[in-house]
């Protein structure tokens, strides 16, 4: 009888597998890189064929090495990273190269995601987030949002693990262990965040069966992946999960009470419990992400490993090796002395969810040295759990023990630390290779080598050592928490958020998501400045992006800080500042000017300010608009018209009237700002087409009512003005303004306009704004794409004939 499995763990920089008996015994490892990780230069992105080819040389490797003959494998599993998400076409292609869980593109929908307010989001921080940009959902929004066409050509939209078991199997099936912890699908798909998202269809997209893990996944191995793995066709496959959650079943933690460590660069607390929870500071509980009736508790550290290393190589320029720097350490007593430091360099990622607070050393004196310093930190990295541990408890979840695996294993002085803050002894487990058991348990139950999860954990787990907490130092270590540590974080945080309290980043997103190395962050800012310029879609004559633009006419102008940042946590792209004279183009009203631009750059550094100018002399406010920080300068084109009544050849009247507004939109630019022209509903579309056709705006805005006032009906025959300026310019950006809800945002998308201004609609919708912009936003995406297509083929067949752009009107 076979009596073998393979336990596969699909990690961030390579994968590797491991051949087990079924005691949990390792025969042999192999790992393998993915051959081109991150093609994308700019974005933390993965080619899922690497995937594949990773898995069939790792697998082959371990098997050789082990020596066993593929008929003796009985069954074999796979866990990868989480979050790591990909778009399929129907036969399990991939459309784009996958999006890996540290691309922080989406945290603009995150901060969507979160401001949403569905109840599927009171499973993290007691119902006050966060999202993180890192999973499921963002990504798949950012997908709908900026890669409209991917995401409508999607068959599915589903994880790195699901791929994987698709080409093992030939069944598109997910893991319950993902689906509870970052899909918001503990109780099923999270249908009420989707409809509130406007993007329902998602689930469609989603596979459509959910296993537990350790299930058998379809009829095993087809004969092109057996091929591919040189093992037997029809062998069993387990559904596998998240590494970092089949690693606690590798560990052994699956009793409630149980709890596990996994260290690294960073921390992760992962608890068992038999009753759900909920509290402020903590992520979950899941409800059965590992086992069916246990529900899981998480939280984390963002940097731990990564702070002292930060200290060895980054200070000390990896001149010292951390056998020097632990022993030195040791010599220091409890306290360092009076050095207490704080562990959040990259953020925290609980208790606090502060993606701006940083790491501090308070309290050195001439006489630290590198050992207090190193110490100071593994202390402060100790007391960071504390921090979690606290949050827990007080929602009810009381660790009785900590069962460690990674990094901080290989440091006596790490792992007597945390068990004297903690006051909670520390397993250590024979295999540290915890994802990989965890695999091969779940293979082993699929094979049939043990009754279930439970039992065949016990067979495969053996404790090999146990580290218990001093209760003198642990006295010690609780004071020092109490009177120093935890009062850190609150006194520095003012300084940590000064000048960053309001909106940081583009569109109201968190600065810096947890998690992201710099790299990621960094191109994660580079997203937010072209989001800021409003730059995204329109490079490369591709399809213009979709933008809303809440008016603020509709907002109450008593805070208007406070409804710009709503509508801005709720998805808004821009902001539409309408800035009227008083005069007849304004329609009689007269809004506001100069200073209430300012005042809204104060306060949200990173938005896009879409400012439209009806007024009769825009030249004379283009220095006070720019200096006020406005994004974009729209001016009407009337006033030019106005200027030329004498001319009576309409032609002329119109050139005229085109080369004054070129000249305004060229000091616009001059300025830093987008140009664009206003065009009346009763004005013809004629007026304006050579300033597009001439490339001298950025942007063509059709009133669709007249200017004045919000709340007016919406004037359809405007969208034949639409048709035609999309049809001569496929690329550019197209936006309309009044009446605009999401039926008839979806009229205007038909025609061709990309951007749409609405201020009743968003303001004051009773759904909420997050649910108002999803609606908007989902129009657009739905009816955009034909109406640009057709540009193009337009366009196409115009250049063909010969014609140039204003020909084809
Ligand atoms: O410029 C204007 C009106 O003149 C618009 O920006 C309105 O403010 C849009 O408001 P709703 O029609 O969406 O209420």
């Amino acid at each position: 009888m076979a009596k073998y499995v393979i336990g596969v763990d699909g990690g961030t920089e390579s994968l590797r597998a491991g051949v087990f008996d079924a005691q949990g015994r390792p025969l042999a490892f192999a790992s393998s890189p993915y051959p081109t990780s991150y093609p994308h230069p700019s974005w933390a992105e993965q080619s899922p064929e690497d995937w594949w080819t990773a898995l069939g040389a790792a697998v082959r490797a371990a098997v050789a090495q082990a020596g066993v003959s593929p008929g003796d494998v009985a069954a074999m599993s796979v866990d990868t990273t989480c979050c790591t998400v990909v778009a399929l076409d129907a036969e399990g292609r991939p459309l784009r190269p996958a999006l890996l869980w540290m691309d922080m593109r989406s945290a603009r929908q995150a901060a969507q995601v979160a401001a949403c307010g569905a109840p599927e989001l009171r499973v993290n921080g007691g119902g006050g987030g966060p999202v993180s940009a890192e999973w499921m959902v963002p990504k798949a929004l950012w997908l709908k949002q900026e890669e409209p066409n991917t995401y409508i050509a999607a068959h599915w939209i589903c994880e790195y693990q699901d791929y994987l078991n698709y080409h093992l199997t030939g069944a598109m099936v997910a893991s319950v262990d993902n689906v509870a912890i970052r899909w918001h699908g503990s109780d099923g798909p999270p249908l009420e965040l989707l409809r509130r998202l406007g993007m329902e269809e998602l689930s469609g997209k989603w596979p459509q069966e959910v296993l537990q893990l350790g299930a058998r996944i379809g009829g095993g191995l087809t004969a092109r992946a057996a091929a591919h793995l040189g093992l037997p066709e029809g062998l069993p496959v387990a559904q596998g999960g998240a590494d970092a959650f089949i690693g606690v079943i590798g560990l052994g933690v699956i009793a409630p009470g149980d709890m596990a460590m996994l260290t690294g660069s960073s921390h992760l607390h992962i608890g068992m419990t038999d009753r759900p929870l909920s509290g402020k500071g903590m992520f979950g509980s899941y409800r059965g992400a590992v086992l069916p009736g246990v529900h899981v508790v998480e939280g984390g550290q963002t940097s731990t490993g990564s702070a002292v290393n930060w200290l060895r190589r980054g200070l000390m320029g990896g001149a010292v090796d951390y056998a020097d720097l632990n022993a030195e350490a040791e010599a220091v007593p409890p306290g360092c002395e009076g050095l207490v430091c704080l562990d959040h360099f990259q953020g925290n990622r609980t208790p606090h969810t502060d993606p701006l607070s940083r790491g501090a050393l308070v309290g050195l004196t001439l006489k630290h040295t590198r050992g207090h310093v190193f110490r100071g930190l593994v202390e402060a990295v100790a007391f960071g759990t504390e921090a979690v541990l606290e949050a827990m408890r007080g929602a009810g979840y009381s660790p009785t023990s900590l069962t460690i695996a990674g990094g901080a294993t290989k440091s006596e002085l790490w792992m007597q630390v945390h068990a004297d803050v903690s006051n909670l002894p520390l397993h250590l487990t024979e295999v540290p290779d915890a994802p990989a058991l965890g695999c091969a348990i779940l293979a082993a139950v699929a094979a049939g080598l043990h009754p279930d999860i439970p039992t065949a954990v016990k067979a495969m787990v053996r404790v090999s050592r146990t580290i218990t907490p001093d209760p003198q130092r642990h006295a010690v270590y609780r004071r020092l928490y109490q009177e120093r540590y935890s009062k850190l974080y609150p006194a520095l945080r003012p300084l940590f958020h000064a000048g960053h309290d309001h909106a940081p980043t583009p569109n109201g997103a968190p600065a810096v998501e947890e998690g992201a190395s710099g790299q990621w962050a960094a191109a994660a800012a580079e997203a937010g400045e072209a989001a800021r310029q409003g730059r995204q879609g329109e490079e490369g004559g591709g399809l213009p992006r979709a933008i809303v633009s809440p008016s603020i006419l509709a907002a109450d102008f008593a805070c208007l800080g406070d409804e710009v940042e709503r509508v801005l946590a709720a998805g808004a792209d821009w902001i539409h500042v309408d800035m009227f004279d008083g005069g007849a183009i304004a329609g009689g009203n007269f809004t506001i000017g100069p200073p209430v631009v300012a005042a809204l750059r104060k306060r949200a550094p990173g938005a896009f300010l879409d400012c439209h100018l009806a007024v009769q002399d825009p030249a004379k406010y283009v220095e006070a608009v720019a200096a006020a920080g406005a994004s974009s300068f729209t001016f009407q084109i009337e006033p030019f018209l106005d200027a030329h009544t004498a001319q009576p050849d309409a032609a002329k009247r119109c050139a005229a009237a085109a080369a004054g507004a070129a000249e305004l939109a060229a000091a616009i630019r001059a300025r830093g700002m987008r140009a664009a022209v206003a065009v009346a509903p009763a004005t013809g579309v004629e007026v304006v087409m050579p300033l597009a056709d001439a490339g001298a705006v950025d942007m063509v805005l059709f009133m669709t009512v007249n200017c004045g006032f919000g709340g007016q009906s919406f004037q359809a025959q405007v969208l034949d003005k639409v048709a035609a300026a999309r049809r001569a310019h496929p690329s550019l950006t197209i936006q309309v303004d009044g009446g605009i809800n999401a039926t008839t945002a979806a009229l205007a998308a038909a025609a061709g306009a990309n951007a749409v201004v609405a201020g009743t609609a968003v303001f004051l919708a009773p759904e909420g704004a997050a649910a108002a912009i999803g609606a908007i936003r989902g129009a657009l995406l739905e009816h955009l794409p034909r109406a640009t297509a057709a540009a193009h083929a337009h366009a196409t067949l115009a250049a063909v004939e010969g014609a140039g752009p204003a020909a084809v009107l």
